[in-house]
C-alpha cells in the first residue's frame, strides 16, 4: 500500500437546520513516502477539508484514509500540522517553542532532545534568536519556529495549510526557498495547501487540482517529471514552469467561471 492512501473518501457537513453540504465527493489519492504534494483549487472547494481528514481533524463521511498502513482515526503526533496563523507559544522563547515539539517524544534522552531542538533551530536559521520570546520576532520568523517545532516532533507527514499566506511577498519567497532546502535535508512527506499557483509549481513534486465544491480531483500533475528537483527562483522564467502554471491556472479559472455561472 502507498504511504498515504485516501480511498473513496467523501465528506459532507451538516447545517444547523439539519441540511447537508456536500464538500468532498468520493475521491481517491495515493501519496508515496517523501513526496511533496500541493493541493490547489477554487476558493472554498474543500482542499483544507481533505487535508484535515488526513490529519484526523475531520472524520470522512465515507471512505478511509491510511497512513503507513494504519487507519487514520483522529489526530496524532504522526501528523504534524502548520497553519496560516502563527501557532507558537508566545510566552516561550524561540528555542523553548522548538523544545516543546519534542516534549512527548519518549524514544530519546533529554540530551538527545536538546541536540535535536538545536539542530532544527539552526536548520531554520534562528540560532541567533534562540532566547528571544515570540513577541519580539517577525511573522516570517514565527512561521519558521512553527515549522521547526513541528519537524522536531518527527511526524510521518507534514500537513501545511497556507503556511505562508499571511506573510509579505519577500518573506514568503524566503520561506519557500528555505522549505525547499529543509525538504532536501529531511525528505519528509508533505501535503501543502495554497492559493498561490507560483508557490505550488515552485514547491511541488505533484500538484493535485481540485474542482469546485464538492471537490473531486481534476488533475494530478507530476511536476517533478518535468522540472528539476533543485529549484531556485530562476525557475519562474523556465518555459516548463510557465506551461505548468498556465495549465493549472486554466483549470482553476474554468472552475471559477462555472461557479459564477451557477450563481
Ligand atoms: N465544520 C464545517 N461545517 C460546515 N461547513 C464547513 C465546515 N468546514 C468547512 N466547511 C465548508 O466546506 C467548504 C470547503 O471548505 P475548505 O476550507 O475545505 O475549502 P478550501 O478549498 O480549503 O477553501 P479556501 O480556498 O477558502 O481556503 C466551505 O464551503 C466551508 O464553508
Amino acid at each position: 500500500m502507498s504511504f498515504i492512501r485516501i480511498s473513496d473518501v467523501a465528506k459532507q457537513f451538516t447545517t444547523p437546520d439539519g441540511g447537508t453540504i456536500p464538500v468532498v465527493r468520493p475521491l481517491s489519492l495515493d501519496i508515496e513516502e517523501g513526496e511533496f504534494v500541493v493541493f490547489v483549487g477554487p476558493s472554498g472547494c474543500g482542499k483544507t477539508t481533505v487535508m484535515r481528514m488526513v490529519g484526523g481533524l475531520e472524520t470522512p463521511t465515507s471512505g478511509e484514509i491510511y497512513l503507513k498502513d494504519k487507519l487514520v482515526e483522529g489526530p496524532s503526533r504522526d501528523k504534524g500540522m502548520v497553519f496560516q496563523s502563527y501557532s507558537s507559544f508566545p510566552w516561550l522563547t524561540v528555542l523553548g517553542n522548538i523544545r516543546f515539539g519534542l516534549k512527548y517524544r519518549s524514544d530519546i534522552s533529554a540530551a538527545e532532545k536538546e541536540k535535536i531542538a538545536r539542530h532544527y533551530l539552526d536548520l531554520v536559521g534562528l540560532t541567533p534568536f534562540a532566547d528571544y520570546t515570540i513577541n519580539r520576532i517577525s511573522g516570517g520568523m514565527r512561521q519558521r519556529v512553527a515549522i521547526a517545532r513541528t519537524l522536531a516532533a518527527n511526524p510521518l507527514v507534514l500537513l501545511m495549510d497556507e503556511p505562508f499566506g499571511a506573510l509579505d511577498a519577500l518573506s514568503r519567497e524566503r520561506l519557500q526557498l528555505q522549505l525547499m532546502d529543509l525538504r532536501r535535508a529531511e525528505r519528509k512527506t508533505v501535503i501543502f495547501v495554497t492559493h498561490d499557483v507560483d508557490e505550488a509549481v515552485l514547491l511541488a513534486d505533484r500538484i493535485v487540482v481540485f474542482s469546485k465544491r464538492p471537490a473531486r480531483i481534476l488533475a494530478d500533475i507530476p511536476v517533478s517529471a518535468t522540472l528539476p528537483e533543485k529549484r531556485g527562483l530562476d525557475i519562474l522564467d523556465h518555459s516548463d514552469f510557465r506551461k505548468i502554471r498556465r495549465d493549472v491556472l486554466a483549470l482553476i479559472r474554468n472552475e471559477e467561471r462555472s461557479m459564477e455561472a451557477a450563481e
